[in-house]
């Protein structure tokens, strides 16, 4: 058991109870030197045995509650039995307090008596009786059980106040012992008031530490509970999201099936479409063959008309012949019978209707003033034999009845020839004259000032010259008659057809050049052309038979109108400058570009400089024209239509590479929807 200063002190034993040794009698087993001491010592012991039973009984007197030891205020409770003051009994218990730990054992205090005894009767032997009385008073104690110790009587009591004087005498002694008792006392109270104290800042300081932690741990609590709050919400959320996204899941996968669904449908629709535009190629296919075949059985069908045109026009200009030849001989019958005075009359009305019977060009019995193809061919007859009839302009740009323009009625006076422009270039025709006697001034002479003195002079005729039997100019065929070359005069379908347009300036000799490329010959003086010609030449390129339809226009700026509309048609180009005529030169890349506008890039182009033979009166460096041709991709030659040089070259190129263009779109063709790549123009 530890005393209160920490010092361990052993627990006193109560009477009977002892380091193993059993109660009285137990007949433990006793060492061997006992057995010796025990003699010497019983001799003594009757005496001492009553002293020891009596501290016994004092012992628990003191020890009223049992505890097995005496403290201080134990000690004190005797002051009221025994004529002791406090301050003796003080001492007496200092006295007896052998490890001065504040408590009396037990053995402390018998040995305490004991000792006193001993010191008492034999001082000498005080040691041995020490030690014995040690030992003995183990035995006692250990053999002493239950034994009851009986009152104390007035003996012992006279012999514990001895006790007590002779320990008071030793009073002096003591005191000092318990001065220093006394102070050990005090540090002891100091200390014990230290630990308090230091247990109660120990407490605090707990308390502290122990509210500390606390509140730290209710933070903590409080910490983990909002960090939970949050993580239950968050679980929340991603339940939520959980939840949705299961739900988007479902939907995606039926928004999937439905895609899928329509991509087989979208596929199957794909599959049938491809099917039909497989069908549609082959239809389109078919159909530009058919087109094709068309176009060239229409293209053989106008040539086989044109001819048979040509042949009819042929027929019945012999038949013209003949009838002339006839009314001829009638006339100079007639003539003999009637006077020159009929003839001067007669003259008056010939010279008008000889206006009316010019013969145009071919084309022009076709086509009207606007270009556009006339219906029937009435017209013919009644031009060719003069019959009035109902109609706009005639082809030598008079009105072929007295109608006033625009109104339908014949204007007062009379029919004059009204100044209307030459539709269709004509050319002298000398029979007209023949036929009614009138004398005319071949067309290519006149010019519009003498149209117009012409106009001007209301009814008076010039004295028509004495009638010339040999016509003014060679007879040639009228402008337009198709010119078959002699060599070409089969009738055979040729295998090509190309339509070309030939265009240029005024008098840049346009032509002067189809005249040699299709007659071979050469006439000055030409007369402009108005509105369009129209002339076919067949070739033979590379052994097939190629027929161009050449289209002769008007370079004059105010026929620009009607030349236009025969761009589109076109197959081919020629564009002429005068290589003596700067301005005309300088006006292809205006003529080019009106040919850009209406055909594109995807018809080939001759650029033709003219009048090679007046090198002397050049103004265009050959040069300058192989440069423009080079910019835009054109066929170049310089000819002279006066001399041939380059005609039928220029035209055989082009007929070739029209061919070779045509030839390379049926193959293009006949591989479905490649389309044509276009050649360059110069090779
Ligand atoms: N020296 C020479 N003169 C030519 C040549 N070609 C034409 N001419 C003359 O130039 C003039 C005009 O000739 P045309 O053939 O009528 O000219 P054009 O281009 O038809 O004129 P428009 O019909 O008004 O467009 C005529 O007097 C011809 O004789 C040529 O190669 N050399
Ligand atoms: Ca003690
Ligand atoms: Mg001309």
């Amino acid at each position: 058991m530890a005393a209160p200063d920490g010092r361990v002190v052993s627990r006193p034993q109560r009477l009977g109870q002892g380091s193993g040794q059993g109660p009285k009698g137990s007949g433990a087993c006793l060492h061997p030197l006992d057995s010796l001491e025990q003699k010497e010592t019983q001799e003594q012991t009757s005496g001492q045995l009553v002293m020891l039973r009596k501290a016994q009984e004092f012992f628990q007197t003191c020890d009223a509650e049992g505890k097995g030891f005496i403290a201080r205020k134990d000690m004190q409770r005797l002051h009221k039995e025994l004529p002791l003051s406090l301050e003796e009994l003080e001492d007496v218990f200092d006295a007896l307090d052998a490890d001065g730990n504040g408590y009396l054992t037990p053995q402390e205090f018998t040995t305490g008596f004991s000792h006193f005894f001993f010191s008492q009767n034999n001082p000498s032997q005080e040691d041995a009786g020490e030690q014995v009385a040690q030992r003995h008073e183990e035995k006692v104690y250990l053999s002493r059980g239950d034994e009851d110790l009986g009152d104390m009587g007035e003996d012992e009591e006279a012999q514990f106040r001895m006790l007590m004087d002779r320990l008071g005498a030793q009073k002096v002694l003591e005191e000092k012992i318990a001065a220093y008792d006394e102070e050990i006392q005090h540090l002891y109270e100091e200390m014990e008031q230290q630990i308090k104290s230091e247990k109660e800042q120990f407490l605090l300081k707990d308390t502290e530490r122990f509210q500390a932690r606390s509140q730290e741990l209710e933070q903590k609590l409080l910490c983990k509970e909002q960090e939970l709050e949050q993580l239950t919400q968050k679980q929340k959320r991603l339940e939520g999201q959980c939840t949705a996204l299961h739900h988007d899941k479902h939907e995606t996968k039926a928004e999937n099936t439905k895609l899928k669904l329509t991509n087989q449908e979208l596929a199957r629709e794909l599959e049938r479409t491809s099917w039909e535009l497989q069908d549609a190629q082959q239809q389109l296919e078919s159909l530009q063959q058919e087109a094709c075949k068309l176009h060239q059985e229409k293209e053989m069908e106008v040539y086989r008309v044109t001819e048979s045109l040509q042949r009819e026009k042929a027929g019945l200009l012999k038949q013209l012949d003949f009838l002339r030849e006839r009314n001829k001989h009638l006339r100079d019958e007639r003539d003999i019978c009637f006077q020159k005075n009929k003839a001067a009359k007669a003259n008056t009305a010939a010279s008008r209707a000889s206006w009316k019977k010019r013969s145009g060009s071919v084309i022009g019995k076709y086509v009207d003033s606007r270009g556009i193809l006339r219906s029937s061919q009435s017209e013919e007859e009644e031009e060719v034999f003069g019959i009035p009839r109902r109609s706009s302009l005639g082809l030598s740009g008079y009105p072929l009845t007295e109608e006033e323009p625009g109104t339908g009625e014949p204007g007062p006076g009379g029919p004059y020839p009204r100044p209307l422009r030459r539709i269709i270039s004509v050319e002298e025709d000398p029979l007209p004259q023949l036929l009614d006697g009138g004398f005319e001034q071949p067309l290519s002479k006149c010019s519009e000032e003498e149209e117009v003195s012409d106009q001007g002079v209301q009814g008076q005729i010039p004295e028509a010259p004495p009638l010339k039997l040999t016509p003014t100019s060679p007879r040639g065929q009228p402008v337009g008659k198709e010119a078959l070359c002699k060599e070409e005069s089969s009738p055979s379908a040729p295998d090509r057809l190309f339509k070309i347009v030939f265009v240029g300036n005024s008098a840049v000799g346009k032509t002067s050049f189809l005249r040699r490329f299709c007659e071979d010959r050469f006439s000055p003086g030409m007369a402009a052309t108005v509105g369009i010609d129209y002339r076919v030449k067949t070739l033979n390129v590379d052994n097939s038979q190629v027929a161009l339809q050449l289209w002769d226009t008007a370079g004059q700026e105010r026929y620009r109108c009607i030349t236009q509309q025969f761009f589109r048609k076109a197959d081919g180009v020629i564009v002429m400058y005068d290589l003596t005529d700067k301005q005309s030169f300088l006006s292809v890349r205006r003529w080019l570009s009106s040919v850009e506008e209406a055909v594109g890039d995807r018809v080939p182009v001759l650029l033709l400089g003219n009048k090679l033979d007046n090198e002397k009166e050049r103004e265009v460096p050959r040069g300058l024209g192989e440069q423009l041709a080079t910019e835009n991709n054109l066929i170049f030659y310089e000819c002279s239509a006066y001399s041939g040089h380059n005609t039928k070259e220029s035209l055989l190129h082009l007929a070739r590479f029209l061919k070779e263009q045509e030839d390379t779109v049926r193959e293009d063709t006949i591989q479905v929807g490649h389309p044509a790549k276009k050649k360059s123009c110069c090779g």
